[in-house]
Order: structure tokens, then sequence, then C-alpha cells
């Protein structure tokens, strides 16, 4: 008997994950071993035409009495946002039906309910599409890597920031215009607070983070957020001059002693030899560091109508086959606990250019101040010299908040004129 599938919302994902059950449906049941029937499709107004070719009954903007219908077996939700999405999903739950879903924002800010409902239920909640779109990382993290030990997870997974920094790193551009070329690309959207921001990273470093060290209680408000609105194209040439490129990630890694995590999102002057470094345009990519893996590298499309439906069809195939072995896989039983540190409590480092007056005695006043704060420099440089010095320090490793005060009183300094680019560098191979 063929299983029943309800899409919740038909836009850009829901559009291509109807296409492509459509277009692979024998693919699909010889895989599963059932066939696979769209049973119903939520959509916020009726009457347009979606191009689908599906038959107009099965579109009803009734979606709570769709996921509830007893015929139904598995939701796919592709609406997005917190409500209703949240509502529909965990009454889908309720009522025995696993759920496929792409929402990154729900699982930041509430995962853990709705992970605990699912385990109540003895259903599955699958949710790959949520995190860098196509490419397979959170099965991968949540399955193949469940018999590690990740200590850190660190990643670009926002195409449009890196888009955007790719722009002013391969043109000289600066940040305005590159954002106007991503939005004519369409890579932007009209608003890009959420991307620009970060927010959009936030959410998926909470996600990224709660498979990755078993903290069910992470969400996005842990997270801390720095986007890449201030991020010049002085800031760039600083990094380029270094051989570094700068780049926004994610960040969620275990503390030294194991005790706590760390989870944030900023952009970071990151070597040109580091594998991250290599990723362009708008591809996502994340770099993850297991005990006994080692480094892996999981590199693709993070958006994208097709790219992010073949993951959630990836999803289904696999709610399907453990639906039919009466099996599910919920995940969350285990919690490590593990709290979030503050970020001054991470362990950073940081390039600093500072203009300067070009006299005696302005290096020693600067290298006081890192020492004063416990702060190691890594190397100095000066660039110019007279009115147009710049001296550019790189630290060795601190906690971000000696350093973040060494930089409030290097920017009181009367001989320093102005900061001119600061930025946490990520180091690679080992570090100090
Ligand atoms: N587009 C991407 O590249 C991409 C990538 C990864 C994840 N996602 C995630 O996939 C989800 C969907 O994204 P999208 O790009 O398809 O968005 P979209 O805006 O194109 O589609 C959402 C659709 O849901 C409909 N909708 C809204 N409220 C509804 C309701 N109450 N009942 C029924 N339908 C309703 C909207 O009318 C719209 O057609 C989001 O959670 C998003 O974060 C998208
Ligand atoms: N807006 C996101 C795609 C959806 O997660 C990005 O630019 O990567
Ligand atoms: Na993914």
């Amino acid at each position: 008997m063929a299983m029943k599938v309800a899409l919740l919302g038909c836009g850009v994902v829901g559009a291509e994950v109807v296409r492509l059950l459509n277009e692979q449906s024998t693919e699909l049941a010889s895989r599963i071993g059932t066939p696979l029937e769209i049973g119903g499709i939520a959509v916020r107004r009726l009457g347009r035409s979606r191009g689908t070719g599906l038959d107009p009954e099965l579109f009803t903007t009734d979606a709570m009495g769709l996921v509830t219908r007893d015929d139904i077996d598995l939701v796919v939700e592709v609406i997005g946002g917190i409500e209703p999405a949240r509502s529909l999903i965990l009454a889908a739950i309720k009522s025995g039906k696993s759920v496929v879903t792409a929402n990154k924002a729900l699982l930041a800010e509430d995962g853990a309910t709705i992970h605990a409902a699912a385990r109540e239920a003895g259903v599955d909640v699958y949710y790959e599409a949520s995190v860098a779109g196509a490419i397979p990382l959170l099965r991968p993290l949540r399955d193949s890597l469940a018999g590690d030990t990740v200590h850190r997870v660190m990643g670009i997974v926002n195409g449009t920031t890196n888009f955007i920094l790719d722009r002013m790193d391969t043109l000289g551009a600066g940040f305005a215009e590159s954002l106007e070329e991503a939005q004519a690309l369409g890579y932007a959207e009209a608003d890009p607070t959420a991307d620009v921001e970060g927010f959009d990273a936030a959410a998926k470093a909470a996600i990224l983070a709660r498979l990755a060290f078993h903290t069910q209680g992470v969400t996005a408000a842990d997270v801390h957020r720095e986007g890449i609105t201030d991020v010049t194209a002085g800031d760039i040439a600083s990094a380029k001059a270094m051989g570094c490129v700068v780049k926004l990630l994610a960040i969620c890694q275990r503390s030294a002693d194991g005790t706590s995590v760390g989870v944030r999102v900023h952009p970071v002057m990151l070597p040109r030899e580091h594998p991250l470094a290599t990723v362009n345009e708008a591809y996502n990519a994340v770099f993850v560091e297991a005990e006994s893996a080692g480094r892996l590298m999981f590199y693709g499309a993070g958006a994208g109508g097709a790219p992010t439906a073949s993951a959630v069809l990836g999803d289904l195939v696999a709610v399907a086959r453990n639906r039919r072995a009466s099996a599910a896989a919920p995940e969350g039983a285990h919690d490590t606990g593990l709290p979030v540190h503050p970020m001054g409590d991470t362990i950073t480092r940081y390039h600093v250019a500072l203009d300067v007056a070009d006299r005696p005695g302005v290096l020693a006043r600067v290298a006081e101040i890192f020492a004063d704060n416990g702060v190691s420099i890594k190397n100095v440089r000066q660039e110019g010299f007279g009115d147009d010095a710049q001296l550019v320090l790189v630290s060795h490793q601190a906690p971000d908040a000696a350093l973040t005060t060494t930089v409030e009183q290097l920017r009181a300094l009367d001989m320093v004129r102005s900061v001119a680019s600061v930025m946490r560098v990520e180091a690679f191979g080992g570090d100090s």
C-alpha cells in the first residue's frame, strides 16, 4: 500500500519537492519498497496555478486538518518560520506521523520541544535541509559520527554572505555594492538582514552544536552573533596582506577542558591554505574535527529549490523506510547538558591594524597594553611611515574578553589615530 505524504507549503522548496516526487516516483517506490503518494498540499491561498500538474483537489488551506488526517503517514513542512509551523509539526507528531522539515528557524528556537514530542510518540523528525541545504551534514553528524567525539564544527553556512565576501575579495568591491550584486542575482533577499547580520547562520550554528555535542538546550539565543555589515574593503586588504581571506564562519567548539561549549558566528580572517578559504561564490562548506575521524569536510550547495528539495527527499526516503520497518530513530534522548560559555571566555586571537603616529615609544606603549591584558603578541609589522604609519599586530590565543579590552584601550590611546581593522584570526594546523 502506498504511503501518503502531506506537504505543508508549496513555495521555492515545496514546488521542487512535488516535482521530484512526481519525476522519481518509480525509483522512490523501489528504494523504499512501497510507493509514495501526495495525499494533500497545504497552501495559503487556493486557486493559483502552481505548475505542479496535480489534481486541484489535493490543495487545501486547512493545514491542521491535513496533518491530522488518518490516511496521512508522513508530513513535509516547508512553510518556514515559527508559527504555524510548530503547531502543525507537533500535531502531526502527536497523531503518529513522521516529519521532514527544512525549518532552521524553528529547530534552532525550539528543537528540544519537537524532539521530545517525537520521542514520546515514537516517530521521526528529520531536517537535513535546514542546515547547508543539499549537503549531507546533519545525518553524518547524527549517525555516521555517533561513535566518535566531535571537538569542533566550523563552517560557511550562509551562501549570501559568502557570495558578498567573495566579491569583496576578488574584485576589491565594497560591502554595499557586493550586496546589491547578490540581490540582483537573487541570492540576497530584498530585506537581507537575516543573512548579513548573521541570524541565519546563528540558527544553523545552534542546530549544529546540538547535534555535535548532544546538548539539547542550545538555541539560537545562545549563539554569539556578529554579521558582515561592518567588514570593509580595508579589512579585506589587511587579510590579503597576511595571506588570509575573510569568511563569515559558524564555529561550535568544546572548551579545552570539555566542560562547556562555545557557539558563535562572526567574520574571521582565515589562512588561504585552509580548506574553507577556497569555498567561493554562494557555496557552503563545513569542516568537522572529531577525535578518531580526524578532519572531515562537507561541501556543496547550501540553498536553492532543487538542492534543498534533494535533502528533503533523502530524509523522506529515510523516514519512510523506518516506518516500513516499524521503527523510528528519535534523537535527543542523550543530553550531555553541557552549558554554552560566554563569548568572553572563548579562546580566540585577533588581528589589529592601528593608524599611529610614527615616533619613538608608540610600539612600546601598544605592546604594553597587550601585556597588561595578558595577551601575547605573535607578530607585528609596520606599514608606511610618518603620518601614514600603520601597525599591524596579530596576537597569540587569549580569552576573547582580554582581546576586546585590549582593543578598547588601544582605541583610547592618543598616539593611535584610529583602529583601522579588528578581526579574529582562525589559524590552521597547530594553533597557539
Ligand atoms: N529556499 C532555499 O534555498 C532554502 C534552503 C534551505 C532551507 N530552506 C527552508 O525551507 C523552508 C521553505 O523555504 P522556501 O524558500 O520554499 O520559502 P517560500 O517562501 O518560497 O515558501 C513557503 C511557502 O509556504 C506558504 N505558506 C505560508 N504560510 C502557510 C500556511 N499557514 N499554510 C500553508 N502554506 C503556507 C507560503 O505561501 C509559501 O508559498 C524554510 O523553512 C526555509 O528556511 C529554504
Ligand atoms: N539565505 C540562506 C539560504 C537558506 O538557508 C543563504 O544565503 O545561505
Ligand atoms: Na544539509
